[in-house]
C-alpha cells in the first residue's frame, strides 16, 4: 500500500484520492465485516482498491468502476505485485448505467457485503438509490468525503475553492439524505475527508 501511495502522491491530480488513513481504516473495516464481495466506484490509481483487494480472503471480488482506465493501469503493476489483481473486474465507464443494468438483471439484488463510492460527488444520491438495492441487509456502503474539506460545517459564503464550493451542496444534499433514511444505521468519521459508512438494516 505505501508503494501505490507513493506513486499515486506523484501523479498530477491527487487532489482528492484517498487518503493514508483511510486506506488502513478501509482494509481494516472489510477484514471486521468479513467482506467478500465488494463493490468499488471511483478507483484513480488504485490505492482503495489495493486496500480492499489485501483484506478480502483469496476467491474474494471488487467490482471496481472508474471513467478512465488509464489511471488505474498505473496502479495496476503494484496491485499485481500484491498477488491480488485476480480478486479485480475492473469496468471503464460511468457506474450508474452499470448499476442500472444489475438492478435489471435482477441476479444481484443484496448481493454486496460492502460498496465503496469516491466518484463524481455530484451523483451520490444517485448511486445511494441503487446501491441501497445491491448491498445485503448488514452490509455496509461506505461514502467518501462527505465532510467535504470541512466544507459542510461551513458557513455558507466562507471563502472556499471553486470545486469545493460546487460540490459542496450535493454533499450536504446527501449526508441529510442519509440521515433521513431509515433502511440503513449510519455513523460518520473523521478519517480522510469523513468517510459515512451506512450499514443496511432493511
Ligand atoms: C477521488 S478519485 C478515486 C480515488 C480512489 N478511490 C483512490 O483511493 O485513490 C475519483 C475517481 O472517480 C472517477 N469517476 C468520476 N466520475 C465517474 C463516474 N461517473 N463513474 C465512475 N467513475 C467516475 C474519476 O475518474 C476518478 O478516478
Amino acid at each position: 500500500m505505501k508503494e501505490l501511495r507513493e506513486i499515486t502522491a506523484k501523479h498530477p491530480w491527487n487532489i482528492m484520492t484517498t487518503s493514508a488513513d483511510e486506506g488502513q481504516f478501509l482494509n481494516m473495516l472489510l477484514k471486521l465485516i468479513n467482506a467478500k464481495n465488494t463493490m468499488e466506484i471511483g478507483v484513480y490509481t488504485g490505492y482503495s482498491l489495493l486496500a480492499t483487494a489485501l483484506a478480502l480472503p483469496h476467491d474474494g471480488k471488487i467490482l471496481a468502476m472508474d471513467i478512465n482506465r488509464e489511471n488505474y493501469e498505473i496502479g495496476l503493476p503494484v496491485i499485481q505485485k500484491a498477488g491480488v489483481a485476480h480478486k479485480i473486474e475492473f469496468k471503464e465507464g460511468p457506474a450508474l448505467p452499470v448499476l442500472d443494468q444489475m438492478i435489471a438483471e435482477g441476479k444481484h439484488h443484496g448481493a454486496y457485503d460492502f460498496i465503496f463510492v469516491d466518484a463524481d460527488k455530484d451523483n451520490y444520491i444517485n448511486y445511494h438509490q441503487r446501491l441501497i438495492d445491491l448491498v445485503k441487509v448488514g452490509g455496509v456502503i461506505g461514502y467518501d468525503n462527505t465532510l467535504w474539506n470541512g466544507s459542510v460545517v461551513a458557513p455558507a459564503d466562507a471563502p472556499m475553492r471553486k470545486y469545493v464550493r460546487y460540490y459542496r451542496d450535493f454533499v450536504l444534499e446527501l449526508n441529510k439524505a442519509l440521515a433521513a433514511d431509515d433502511r440503513i444505521e449510519i455513523c460518520m468519521l473523521p478519517v480522510g475527508d469523513g468517510i459515512t459508512l451506512c450499514r443496511r438494516v432493511k
